[in-house]
């Protein structure tokens, strides 16, 4: 069902056009983010990560990346404050990483790449009635990004790369109860924000994108075991690593990106 689309050359970023015209419309991410460009706005206050009573549920390799989901059904766990206007229920998250020795983010800063980019996908529960329905409205999602950088081990990573082997082929998922993911956060919650879109098809032009400015550090270790993921089912013969599954930055078309204080 709908359109098979990947990160190979055949289908991936540059042919995503041909059956998601959006992905050459007007606020599309990922973006280069430029610090020194971006507009320092008074208005703009902190944001909140109210996670304390979220409810993990799986683990998943979905053949595009491995998904962390949780229970949406209330307002348990919440990102509020910052550019929005009403909380956003955490929903999934899930990363983009590189190849062996590249960087995998999808945003970059002043043209740099990051090692690896974890999203944290939240929709507005208060104006929209189904996560379906808030994807496809303009102020529907809100995607927390942090940027991961390699150094030392991160302390609690490893309870995410000891379930990978579980879910190494497309179509896998296990149980994954317990994990807030505020033990993936960085020290600071400074942050750039602009309007942008989903980077995966659908490419849904429903993003208020929240990328956090200090990188969180992982091991090489650890970011390797992401690459044992495999894109291809249990049942496919030919075996494709899971990596470099990132969509290059975008056209910015005149956006503001701002920047808290
Ligand atoms: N970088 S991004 O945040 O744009 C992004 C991804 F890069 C991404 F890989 C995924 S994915 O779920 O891993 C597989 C592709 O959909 C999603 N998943 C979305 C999703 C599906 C179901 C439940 C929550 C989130 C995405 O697939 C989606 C969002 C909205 C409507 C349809 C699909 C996603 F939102
Ligand atoms: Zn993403």
């Amino acid at each position: 069902t709908g359109h098979h689309w990947g990160y190979g050359k055949e289908d991936g970023p540059s042919a995503w056009h041909k059956n998601y015209p959006v992905a050459q419309g007007n606020r599309q991410s990922p973006i280069d983010i430029i610090p020194e460009e971006a507009t320092r706005d008074r208005d703009l206050g902190p944001i909140f990560l109210d996670y304390d009573r979220c409810t993990s549920i799986n683990i998943a390799n979905n053949g595009h990346s491995v998904v962390v989901e949780f229970v949406d059904s209330d307002d348990r766990s919440v990102i509020r404050g910052g550019p929005l206007d009403n909380p956003y229920r955490l929903k999934q998250f899930h990363f983009h990483w590189g190849g062996k020795g590249h960087d995998g983010s999808e945003h970059t800063v002043g043209g740099i790449g990051y090692a690896s980019e974890l999203h944290l996908v939240h929709w507005n529960a208060v104006k929209y009635r189904s996560f379906g329905d808030a994807a496809e409205a303009p102020d529907g999602l809100a995607v927390l990004g942090i940027f991961l950088e390699t150094g030392d081990d991160h302390r609690w990573l490893h309870m995410i790369t000891d379930a990978l082997f579980m879910v190494k082929y497309k179509g896998s998922d296990t149980d994954f109860k317990g994990f807030n993911p505020k033990c993936l956060l960085p020290s600071s919650l400074h942050y750039w924000t602009y309007l942008g879109s989903l980077t995966t098809p659908p490419l849904h032009e429903s993003v208020t994108w929240i990328l956090l400015k200090e990188p969180i550090i992982v091991s090489d270790k650890q970011l390797g075991m992401f690459r044992m993921l495999l894109f291809n089912g249990e049942d496919e013969d030919e075996r494709k690593r899971m990596e470099n599954n990132f969509r290059p930055p975008q056209p910015l078309k005149g956006r503001e990106v701002r920047s808290s204080n």
